[in-house]
């Protein structure tokens, strides 16, 4: 397993790591979604689970349920544990001058930085998804900017900026959010997309329009 993400890496996006041994014979990584989790520090302490982590603790104000006291020190936290070999931080989060000191407690420890933007509202004019892909990308291993389609010309859009950047050499991870944009799961990577996530459980899924963990496994498999 390669966490370089210099090629695709499926991840099985979950709050219960005793969901990991049902993710093994679909996904590369588990994201651990501390912020939706119970006692995220515990379960992360016991984990002896095959799969590498990457641990999201996601902000409230970025569609998730962490409260901001304390989080992006949680975050920091876990990068001492052997399984977390990835963690994501809100670009917002570093553009504040919040995430200093877990970006450079990451980087200490050798631990892949994803730099993550969202727009649950709609998809932002291309120059601009390209403008957020490159300063995520200054900041951080991989660029992720997930959003939201209403139509064929957001999708168009999006994986059109996803070839830009990676045609220029940079490590990104796109998805459109939202039913018009659930098939950008399956054909970003075709463009370049490096990260998919899915939940093991579809009722359990953690963005709007994923796909079930086995079929964008399939999916991503047969156009590649
Ligand atoms: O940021 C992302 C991407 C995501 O929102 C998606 O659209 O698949 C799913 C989240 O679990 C993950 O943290």
């Amino acid at each position: 397993m390669n966490l370089n993400f210099d090629s695709f890496v499926l991840a099985a996006a979950t709050a219960d790591l005793a969901d990991e041994p049902l993710a093994r014979d679909h996904a590369d990584i588990v994201e651990f979604r501390m912020d939706l989790a119970e006692d995220p520090l515990s379960q992360l302490e016991k984990y002896d689970g095959e799969l590498p982590i990457l641990a999201t603790n996601r902000a409230e104000w970025e569609g998730g349920e962490a409260q901001e006291d304390g989080r992006l020190e949680t975050l920091a936290e876990v990068t001492a544990l052997e399984s977390v070999e990835a963690i994501d931080v809100e670009l917002q989060s570093i553009l504040d001058g919040d995430a200093e000191e877990v970006l450079e407690t990451a980087r200490d420890r050798g631990v892949t930085v994803i730099a993550s933007a969202h727009d649950f509202e709609g998809t932002p004019p291309r120059p601009e998804m390209v403008r957020t892909l490159t300063e995520a990308g200054k900041y951080a291993d991989v660029a992720k900017l997930a959003v939201t389609a209403t139509s064929k010309a957001d999708t168009l859009a999006l994986l059109s900026a996803t070839e830009q950047l990676t045609s220029h050499g940079d490590t990104v991870a796109t998805m459109a959010m939202g039913e018009a944009g659930s098939h950008t799961r399956a054909v970003a990577p075709v463009y370049g997309s490096k990260i998919g996530y899915a939940p093991v459980d579809p009722e359990e899924a953690t963005a709007p329009g994923q796909y079930d963990l086995a079929t964008l496994r399939t999916l991503v498999d047969e156009l590649q």
